[in-house]
């Protein structure tokens, strides 16, 4: 299924390909870093990194900004707020609050895939407020209640 999203390439993102699906079926857009120049993530240090684009995604839906696994495994580089969250009305530039958890730096080139973006149906609740919550068997049981095993 798809949803048409529109989007803007910025300025200083007008060189850069769009993002896209890297396979048949894959569940994100690759997002491309639109530095300037290289940037060295040092280890232990984030930094918010611009794509160059913004975009009007349609009522009801959200995007998700997600890790690369690859990234994650082999630099220890991540999503800081994962997953980052685009609101529908948004406008500005979507950006990446990469971190560096791995123990060698790591240089983030211009039109680098470095997340990836998932479009996402979202509802908004209705609020409302009671005096009583509904019984179940589970209760309050949380956190690890069930066990392990
Ligand atoms: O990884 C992210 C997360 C957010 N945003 C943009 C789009 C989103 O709609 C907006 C606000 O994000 P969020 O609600 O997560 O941040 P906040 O700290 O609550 O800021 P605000 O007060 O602007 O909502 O920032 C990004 O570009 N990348
Ligand atoms: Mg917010």
């Amino acid at each position: 299924m798809t949803v048409k999203v529109e989007l803007k390439r910025l300025p200083h993102g007008v060189d850069l390909p769009l993002p896209a699906y890297q396979s048949e079926l894959a569940a994100g857009l690759d997002l491309l870093a639109a530095v300037e120049t290289p940037q060295v993530l040092d280890p232990g240090k984030r930094a918010i990194i611009p794509t160059g684009l913004a975009m009007a995604l349609p009522a009801g839906f959200e995007g998700q900004v997600r890790p690369r696994s690859g990234l994650a495994a082999k630099n220890g580089v991540t999503v800081l707020n994962t997953p980052g969250t685009v609101d529908a009305d948004y406008r500005g530039e979507v950006k990446v609050i990469l971190i560096n958890l791995g123990e060698e730096p790591f240089t983030i080139e211009r039109g680098s895939r470095i997340a990836q973006l998932v479009i996402a149906p979202v509802l908004q609740a209705e609020l409302v407020e009671v005096e009583t919550l509904s019984e179940t068997q589970r209760g309050a049981g949380g956190f690890g209640s069930t066990g392990t095993s």
